[in-house]
Formats: structure tokens, sequence, C-alpha cells
């Protein structure tokens, strides 16, 4: 039996562009993140990837990058199941801010923290280990059911939502994940034994 997984960052975002924290603000695609969707789809379309069942988050650039994939495929109409609990780490205070001027104004190392350590949440936001308390029980009991019954599953999400279901896939450290970013529209694919653990992990470059 086959149990696949596909996690897939968002293509570019309008402020990933003008390098703001985002966040759960909800910015579009830019052009060139609409690109990137499309030859994720692409790639996976060319190694006949087919899926059962998709998974998503509440903000457009996740549930577009989805949709850009779906298309690819050639399953526009596939079930795609939108929720919160997906959504980007919530940046707090920082969202909005300029990444540059923020580490003009806090210093390279606190921003560098605040973006990627484990459990150090920015002011008035999530750190991964927050984001993680709403990822991973969500994965556990509706994401990861559906892979261990032999479906073909895609999940579009987030950098960082991302990163904290990959940390436990990949069994990191919390100081291994410090040095953990995802490309944006990079499919992993990945493929699980019967007990649940990881069979094998592959990263498709565009
Ligand atoms: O701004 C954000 O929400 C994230 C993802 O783009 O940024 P960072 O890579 O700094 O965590």
């Amino acid at each position: 039996m086959e149990r696949t997984l596909v996690l897939v960052r968002h293509g570019q975002s309008d402020w990933n562009l003008k390098n703001l924290f985002t966040g759960w603000k909800d910015p579009d695609l830019t052009e060139q993140g609409v690109s990137e969707a499309i030859a994720a789809g692409k790639k996976l379309n060319e190694m006949a990837m087919k899926f059962d069942i998709a998974f998503t988050s509440d903000l457009q650039r996740a549930q577009k990058t989805c949709q850009h994939i779906l298309d690819g495929v050639g399953q526009s109409d596939l079930k795609t199941i939108r929720d919160q609990a997906l959504n980007e780490r919530d940046y707090g205070d920082l969202a909005g801010l300029n990444k540059d001027d923020a580490r003009k104004k806090w210093g390279e190392e606190q921003v560098h923290i605040w973006r990627r350590s484990y459990d150090v949440p920015p002011p008035g936001g999530e750190s991964l280990k927050d984001t993680a308390a709403r990822t991973l029980p969500y994965f556990i009991t509706d994401i990861l059911p559906q892979v261990m019954s032999g479906k073909s599953v895609l999940c579009a999400a987030h950098g960082n939502s991302l990163r904290s279901l990959v940390m436990v896939l990949d069994r990191l450290t919390t100081t291994e994940i410090l040095d953990v970013n995802l490309g944006t529209g990079v499919p992993m694919v990945y493929k699980f034994n019967a007990d649940t653990s990881v069979l094998s992990k592959e990263i498709i470059n565009l």
C-alpha cells in the first residue's frame, strides 16, 4: 500500500517579495509565485502524481498554490479542506514590518531567533512550538489518517506551519530546526511505513 503525503509551501507572495513579516496577514501570490505553483503542479504531473484529497490553510496564498497544483495534475475539482490550523505562524507585532528594518532595530541575532528558533515567540505572536501545538494535533487527527488509509494527500501551507510538521517527520532537534528553510513552491514527497514512520522523503526542486 502506498501512503503518500506531499507538503508544499505556497509560491512567492506579495509580502515575501516586499520582504515583510506576514504571518496571518493575507497577501496574494506574485506573478512569480503563480509560476512557481504552476511549475510544482507540472513537476508532480510528470511524476504521474494523483491525489485523493487536499488540505490547505485559511489564507489565499496557500489556497491558490493548492489549486494551481491540482490544476497541473488534472484534478481541479478535487475535495480540498481549508483549515486555520495550517495557517502560517502568527508573527504578532512584527506582521507588516520590513525584515531588514527589524534587523536594524533589534539586531540580526534577535530577529533570527524570532524567525527560526523553536520556542522563542516574536512579540505578541507564536513561536514554532506554539504553531506546532495547533498544526500537529490537526495533522494527527485529520491528515495522517487519510495518508495511513492508503490515500495520496496534498497539503499546501506555509514556511513555518510546515517547518513544525517537517521537524517531527524528519525527527529534527530544536537546534537542527534552526537551519531549516523551505523554498516557495517546492514540493516535498513523503512516503510512510505502516507504523506511521517515514519511509522516504524526496524534495522536488523546480
Ligand atoms: O513572514 C512570514 O510569515 C514568514 C514566511 O514568509 O517569514 P519568515 O521566513 O521570516 O519566518
